[in-house]
């Protein structure tokens, strides 16, 4: 049997200043017991401006809360105005990066070749893409949510050899559960989190398939996290809104308790 572990991850978005972010981190460090991570892997998405405070304080405190950025350059360096670099992430230990959010796709045009061109980016660096895909609104109504969201992973994973895409973790987030409060069905997130599984064996292999952590994200709250995570192929969650509050994130994290 696989064992994949659970990745809960917290994308903060554009919310809490370098010093919020670090009381945040600290309360969630005093409320996780050891025991927590020895069954789930939990990590944070602060925005840029906070990425150096919250390494300071998970190397000073020896934490074993893991943080990564929420966009990542596909450049390396350059005039790139604005932009953030693999090796800038890098060099602050970030484990994650999310690649090719709804809110990157929607309001900054990334298209799917974009998105590649990105994961290739943190993959160079030594960095793991949190890939998310996830249809709108029409195309859940028009039947077509499988093919939509698993042309995104084949257009996101497009030339990644297999050594790298078996450690990529895959957030599927339908666009019209983000933020709204309208959960998707936890069997509706399994039917599509499955074909995105039968898609990565037949892009790669079944082996590889297996390893893959793949996530839900979309008003994941306490209330709603347990029946998410007892779906076979949902392996974590990427939190939006409630990873705002510290409490709340923590009860998702112990998904087994709620
Ligand atoms: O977009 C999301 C996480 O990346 C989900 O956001 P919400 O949890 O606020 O719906």
């Amino acid at each position: 049997m696989t064992t994949r572990t659970p990745l809960m991850a917290g994308n903060w978005k554009m919310n809490l200043n370098h010093l919020e972010a670090i009381a945040h981190v600290q309360k969630l460090a005093f409320a996780l017991a050891d025991k927590d991570y020895d069954s789930v892997e939990v990590a944070v998405l602060p925005p840029f401006t906070d990425l150096r405070s919250v390494q300071t304080l998970v190397d000073g405190d020896k934490l074993k809360i893991k943080y990564g950025a929420q966009d990542i350059s596909a450049h390396d360096g350059g005039a790139y105005t604005g932009e953030i670099s693999g090796p800038m992430l890098a060099k602050l230990k970030c484990t994650y990066v999310a690649v090719g959010h709804s809110e990157r796709r929607q309001y900054h045009a990334e298209t799917d070749e974009v998105v590649n061109t990105k994961v290739k980016a943190a993959f160079k660096h030594g960095i793991t893409p949190i890939l998310c895909v996830g249809e709108e609104l029409e195309v859940r109504e028009a039947g077509n949510h499988v093919s939509h969201t698993l042309a995104q992973v084949e257009g996101g994973l497009k030339d990644v050899p297999a050594e790298q895409a078996e450690t990529v973790v895959i957030a599927y987030e339908p666009v019209w559960a983000i933020g709204t409060g309208k959960v998707c069905g936890a069997e509706d997130a399994q039917e599509v989190c499955a074909a995105i599984r039968g898609k990565l064996a037949e892009l790669y292999t079944q082996e590889l398939a297996d390893k893959v952590r793949i996530q839900y994200g979309g008003s994941v709250k306490s209330g709603n996290v347990a029946e998410i995570m007892a779906q076979a192929d949902i392996d974590g969650a990427l939190v939006g809104g409630a990873s705002l509050d510290a409490d709340e994130f923590v009860k998702i994290v112990r998904f087994r308790d709620q």
